[in-house]
């Protein structure tokens, strides 16, 4: 049986290291804040924008919560950003994604100030991270790689597989795992020969948003799978049950090391998100980067 990847616990444990880095500025008179804008009123969108405020204010730092109504224009979205993008209480600033059909998600991204987008999704930090400088890394992949190195140690060689190609995971997540020294695929719809590709991965990142997608028979003997899937599944009872884009029960038949869903990288996301906000806050302050912030120095 494959060990499990306890994320929930990782992300708790960051949480803390966190909290006393913030608990050292509010002796400098300085209070990091985050501020998070929902558009809509999609009901998981609701459950994490919640989640990431309670514990943004748990870590010692000011939330800033915007709920706009589904109807906003992106004029009026604009402003906001711009005012939030000249507000010294705000470091960080992230807007909830999906957003509604009318606003362009490339338009409000772009007019995030590069220093306070914390998402990472910033054309100017998707190009410095990917030229090995020091732009946000997005929280998803970064969570991932926080296990990955919690688990395996160095990753240089090892023969990696991410499984989808969005620019808020997939493309990033490679792009990490390269600097990182592996041997990076990024598969997807189209990859011939998708099993057979799976197979011959030492670490295997799945985030494709198909629910049970990858099976055991997928999977090479002893290596480590992270699920970064979140599927809601309605079952006959009538209640929702929460899957990963890994089908557990046979992957955890044949994997060395997997996360599970829930539990797995979903807080990790969130941990990572109070990360960036805290390197936002002390790059803005001109303060150094503790050394154990990792890749970002
Ligand atoms: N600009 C932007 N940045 C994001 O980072 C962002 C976003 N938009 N839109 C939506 C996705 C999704 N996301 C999750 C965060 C935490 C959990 C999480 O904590 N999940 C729990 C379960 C929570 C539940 O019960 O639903 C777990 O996996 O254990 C899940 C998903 C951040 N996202």
């Amino acid at each position: 049986m494959a060990q499990l990847i306890d994320g929930k616990a990782f992300a708790a444990s960051l949480r803390n290291d966190i909290a006393e880095e913030v608990a050292k500025l509010h002796q400098q008179g300085i209070t990091p804040g985050l501020a998070v804008i929902l558009v809509g009123e999609d009901p998981a969108s609701q459950v994490y924008v919640r989640n990431k405020g309670k514990q943004t204010i748990e870590v010692g730092m000011s939330s800033f919560v915007h709920k706009l109504p589904e109807s906003t224009s992106q004029t009026d979205l604009l402003a906001l950003i711009n005012k939030l993008n000249n507000d010294n209480s705000v470091q960080g600033i992230l807007v909830q994604i999906p957003l509604p059909d009318h606003i362009d998600a490339d338009t409000v991204i772009n007019a995030i100030d590069p220093r306070k987008d914390v998402d990472g999704f910033h054309p100017v930090n998707v190009g410095r991270f990917s030229t090995g400088g020091n732009g946000t890394i997005p929280c998803t992949p970064l969570g991932c790689l926080m296990l990955l190195k919690d688990q395996l140690g160095d990753l240089s060689g090892a023969r990696a597989l991410v499984l989808g190609r969005s620019n808020i995971v997939g493309k990033p997540m490679s792009t990490l795992l390269l600097n990182e020294n592996c041997t990076v695929t990024t598969a997807h719809s189209r990859t011939k020969d998708l099993q057979e590709e799976c197979r011959r991965a030492d670490i295997l990142i799945v985030a494709v948003g198909r629910p049970e997608m990858v099976k055991g028979s997928w999977i090479k003997p002893g290596a480590t799978v992270i699920d970064v899937g979140i599927n809601r599944i309605e079952q006959d009872s009538g209640k929702a049950r929460l899957v990963g884009d890994v089908q557990f029960s046979s992957a955890a038949e044949v994997a060395g090391a997997i996360t599970p869903v829930p539990g797995g990288v979903g807080p990790m996301t969130i941990a990572c998100l109070l990360l960036n906000t805290l390197t936002a806050a002390l790059r803005q302050n001109d303060l150094p980067i503790p050394t154990w912030i990792p890749t970002q120095n």
